[in-house]
């Protein structure tokens, strides 16, 4: 069968018109603009729409399928299908990607999710709250390149959220702040701005703090937990795999991966430094272009503090994230290293055996 797929192309996007598959699944300009017509014939394009161990579960325009594992890809991806040869399936260039770095796995950055739009990182307004774990979230979104949205859950539990609200919004002035109840049917209509058709949307938080409540509100009455896909286990057990993106009645993609729960710092220094974008400006203003902000004279950021327009309390917490920032890319970069000279000594190992053979 041959599909008519100019519609996708871009520069051509007539105004109002039903979304067509592609687009219902997150389709776009920037995906487009990477391929020509050939290839989206030859290849159709299609989303990852789950991960399981079996391979790669994928979706288009008609085409609903696994195929086994092989591409470098994660779930919201796209690819382009080759049904020749899945395996080789290209994935196109992402909008975005969340990683973490996979411990005890033997490989150093494992992939989380693709061409996120927005992120809601999710926190109560109770003892939950902690500003230092909001900006870390908001680091790691602007990182991957996600949009973040802070929301507050448990509004109907606070006497009075607007403290809460307060802090959160001085995270950073391009994060918008949104408290609710998560339960009912408050959340669709709180989030209905990020939550569009063809829009992907994931949630981020502590444990408890409502991401599955959200999860649910969004995605109406089909509740995630009897969703998850089974399989075995390499042991005969049953497994339920929570790595999908499931579509709302609304339109809007939603991820539900445990992946995002284990996020760590890692080579977020941009991201860090988008969330603390008043205190680098401050730095600019310091005498000394290495000022370490501690005592050196004509520090512009001391100098914020002692006139009360800095809190110390967030120079902290920005120095403590670019430590453990440092520490883990570091930890990485002396694993790499070690890979590294391992690879050397089996080359040359091998080579040596060679050079005995002949
Ligand atoms: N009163 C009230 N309870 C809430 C709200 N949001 C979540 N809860 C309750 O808090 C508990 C935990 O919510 P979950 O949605 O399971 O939290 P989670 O973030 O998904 O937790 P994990 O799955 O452990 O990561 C549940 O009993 C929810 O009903 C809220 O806005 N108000
Ligand atoms: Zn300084």
């Amino acid at each position: 069968m041959v599909r008519d797929y100019s519609a996708f192309l871009p520069g051509s996007t007539p105004a109002r018109r039903e979304p067509t598959a592609l687009e219902r699944l997150g389709w776009g300009p920037t995906f487009a603009s990477q391929i020509d017509t050939d290839a989206l014939t030859a290849t159709p394009p299609v989303r990852v729409v789950a991960v399981h161990r079996s391979g790669l579960q994928v979706a288009g325009d008609g085409i609903e399928e696994t195929i086994p594992p092989g591409p470098e890809a994660t779930v919201g991806d796209w690819l382009l299908l080759d049904r020749a040869r899945p395996r080789s399936s290209r994935v196109l260039e992402r909008k975005s990607l969340i990683k973490r770095r996979a411990p005890g796995t033997g490989r150093e950055v494992q992939l989380i999710a693709a061409n996120i739009d927005t992120v809601f990182v999710v926190t109560s307004c109770n003892a939950d709250f902690n500003v230092a774990r909001l900006e870390r979230y908001v680091a790691l979104a602007f990182e991957a390149g996600v949009a973040p949205v802070i929301v507050l859950t448990k509004a109907d539990l606070a006497e009075d959220t607007e403290p809460y609200v307060e802090e959160a919004r001085k995270v950073s002035d391009r994060v918008p702040v949104v408290a609710l109840d998560a339960r009912g049917d408050e959340p669709a209509a709180a989030l209905v701005g990020w939550c569009k058709p063809g829009r992907t949307v994931a949630f981020v938080g502590s444990s408890g703090v409502g991401k599955s409540t959200l999860t649910n509100a969004l995605l109406g009455n089909q509740a995630i937990a009897t969703r998850g896909i089974r399989e075995d286990d390499a042991k005969g057990r049953h497994t339920t795999t929570r790595r999908e993106l499931h579509t709302a009645p609304g339109g809007c993609l939603v991820l539900d991966t445990p992946g995002m729960r284990e996020l760590q710092l890692t080579d977020a220094a941009s991201g860090i430094a988008d969330v603390f974008e008043d205190i680098e400006a401050l730095a600019e203003n310091c005498r000394f272009t290495d000022c370490q902000h501690e005592t050196e004279p004509g520090c512009a950021v001391l100098a914020a503090i002692e006139d009360g327009s800095l809190d110390p309390a967030r120079l902290a917490r920005w120095r403590k994230l670019q430590a453990e920032d440092a520490f883990n890319s570091a930890s990485l970069a002396e694993r790499r290293e070690k890979d590294r000279a391992f690879g050397k000594l089996v080359r040359s190992a091998v080579t040596a055996k060679l050079d005995r053979k002949r």
